[in-house]
């Protein structure tokens, strides 16, 4: 078989993979539906002519042919921490005066949405995506590869071959949410309770062609590769990872006090309602990474992060459901 074919599926590959990436992750699609699929029609049509040619990272290997018969385990080298929670301004402002006391470093503050999602761990190897996990009890997780490959704002591979892990939320979008209870509802199936139930049903399927049609997302907020990133904070990395190709959430502000921070919450306690995801909080990260360090962890939480939950809002439900139906 000679080389143009071979450079032709390489182009191909890359001009459909450049596309899903301005369509998923930038949200600025530089081309029609119908262009991406004839050019994907024309991939199928050469990978199936010459399936040697096929590489891991085609766009028509996100949904594996295989059912698998049961998740193997993964143990994640660095745990996946938790978080310890704030309900009101008081228990922000102690967070505050417990952190001015562990460091005497100026401390800012990033804020971040707290997506009501499902944790999971993306592990690259030479830029190839080789593992994807979920946090589990932090220390044991799930091999769930099959199914993060069909989490389209997910690369299968970088531009530059970083061996890195990044970590963030997956999460189904309201849209996505009503959309699928709807047709479960016709179905005469179970409907989710929620959305964040609905993508950890999803992300726990065996077959990844169910999780490939439950339009999942994901936001990327953590890595415990920062001396491969080269990043010296929060707002540093998420940068990182954006440019790295990688969907990190817009919102996520830099506070340089508490108050900023409160003003922020009360804000977003607003907002929220208008976002097409679901959060339940707001995650408040000291910014630095040298302070952090200082700072330190108790055994299942750093004391550099706190969450501030939005009170319960139970009453509230119904209204919120019906008012952006
Ligand atoms: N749900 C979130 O949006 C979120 C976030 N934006 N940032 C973090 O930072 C981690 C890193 C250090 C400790 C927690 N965690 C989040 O969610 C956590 C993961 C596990 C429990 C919480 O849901």
């Amino acid at each position: 078989m000679d080389t143009s074919i071979e450079q032709k599926v390489q182009q191909l590959r890359e001009q459909l993979n450049r596309w899903s990436h301005e369509y998923y992750v930038q949200d600025r699609p530089t081309v029609t539906d119908h262009e991406y699929d004839e050019t994907y029609h024309e991939l199928v049509r050469l990978e199936t002519e010459y399936p040697q040619l096929v590489t891991s990272d085609s766009p028509t290997q996100r949904v594996g042919g295989v059912v698998l018969e049961g998740f193997e385990k993964v143990t994640h080298q660095n745990p996946m921490l938790s978080l310890s929670n704030a309900f009101s301004k008081e228990d922000l402002q102690a967070f505050d005066d417990r952190i001015k006391k562990l460091t005497n470093r100026t401390i800012d503050y990033v804020c971040e949405l707290k997506i009501d999602g499902l944790s999971v761990a993306l592990t690259y190897q030479d830029g190839q995506l080789v593992l994807g996990a979920t946090r589990g009890d932090g220390v044991i997780g799930e091999d769930i590869t099959h199914n993060i490959r069909t989490v389209k704002s997910v690369p299968l591979s970088l531009e530059h071959p970083w061996s890195i892990e990044v970590r963030g939320e997956c999460y189904m979008p309201k849209k996505s949410f009503q959309q699928l209870n709807q047709l479960r509802e016709e179905e005469g199936l179970e409907v989710f309770a929620n959305p964040r139930n609905a993508a950890a049903g999803s992300l726990r399927q065996l077959d990844s062609k169910v999780a490939a049609s439950r339009n999942l997302a994901v936001f990327l907020y953590q890595s415990p590769s920062v001396e491969t990133l080269e990043v010296a904070s929060q707002m540093e990395l998420l940068e990182k990872m954006q440019a790295l190709g990688f969907v990190t959430n817009q919102e996520s502000v830099l506070c340089h006090s508490i108050d900023e921070v409160w003003a922020f919450i009360e804000k977003m306690t607003v907002e929220r309602n208008n976002l097409p995801y679901e959060i339940d909080g707001i995650v408040i990260k000291v910014n630095d990474f040298k302070a952090q360090e200082e700072i330190g962890f108790t055994v299942k939480a750093p004391k550099w992060a706190i969450a501030y939950k939005f009170p319960a809002e139970e009453a509230q439900t119904i209204v919120r459901d019906i008012e952006w139906t």
